[in-house]
């Protein structure tokens, strides 16, 4: 059995065009960064504490996870805590590039496979009028870095995975499934 240990409606929509059969088990506990490991290391932790959290009531089950963060200048832009931190990093976001990371970890029995995939995403000039808006549709809440790529049009373009930006890389997530030996 597979089990996706997320709660984001947007990576179960992604596992389900890749065509598997799973069920979805999300993980609780908070998630903490240790940036001393670095970025792409600690991403990769924070997938890793959920696959394992998970796996402790799956234990015979294959269990993937993903943790997604914006980074603008190093710097990691979360989801948001309020409607004026939404508005702040929206606007800091505007007219640049930044970059989307999502870690992905896949474990099952003694095998533990882990991968940090990340797309540049170019932000249009974005007017006040745009970020209110969308701001205001509460759309942002739940989502790193304050946008949902899939529902706004705030993206110039993008270099790299689009289903990376949405929270789980496709073709990442189908690789790895290839190599998981059963
Ligand atoms: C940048 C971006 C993020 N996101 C979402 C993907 C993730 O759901 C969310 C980042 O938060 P995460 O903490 O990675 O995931 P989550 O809390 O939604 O779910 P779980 O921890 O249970 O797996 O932001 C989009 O949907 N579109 C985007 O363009």
């Amino acid at each position: 059995m597979i089990v996706l240990a997320s709660k984001s409606p947007r990576r179960k929509e992604i596992l389900k065009d890749l065509g598997y059969d799973f069920i979805v088990c999300p993980a609780k506990k908070d998630e903490v960064f240790d940036l001393s490991l670095g970025l792409d290391e600690a991403l990769k932790k924070v997938a890793e504490s959920k696959a394992k959290e998970v796996r402790e009531f799956f234990s015979d089950s294959i269990i993937i996870s993903a943790d997604t963060i914006v980074c603008l200048d190093q710097k990691i832009l979360g989801k948001p805590k309020s409607k004026e931190d939404a508005i702040k990093t929206l606007n800091a976001l505007s007219n640049r590039r930044h970059q989307v990371k999502t870690g992905v970890c896949v474990i099952y029995k003694n095998q533990t496979f882990l991968h940090v995939e990340t797309t540049d995403v170019y932000f249009k000039k974005l007017t006040e009028q745009d970020i209110i808006s969308y701001v205001n549709s509460g759309k942002c809440m739940d989502k790193a870095g304050s946008y949902g790529i899939q529902e706004c049009d705030f993206v110039d373009h993008i270099e790299g995975d689009y289903t990376n930006v949405v929270g789980l890389p496709k073709y990442v997530v189908e690789s790895i499934m290839k190599d998981v030996a059963l």
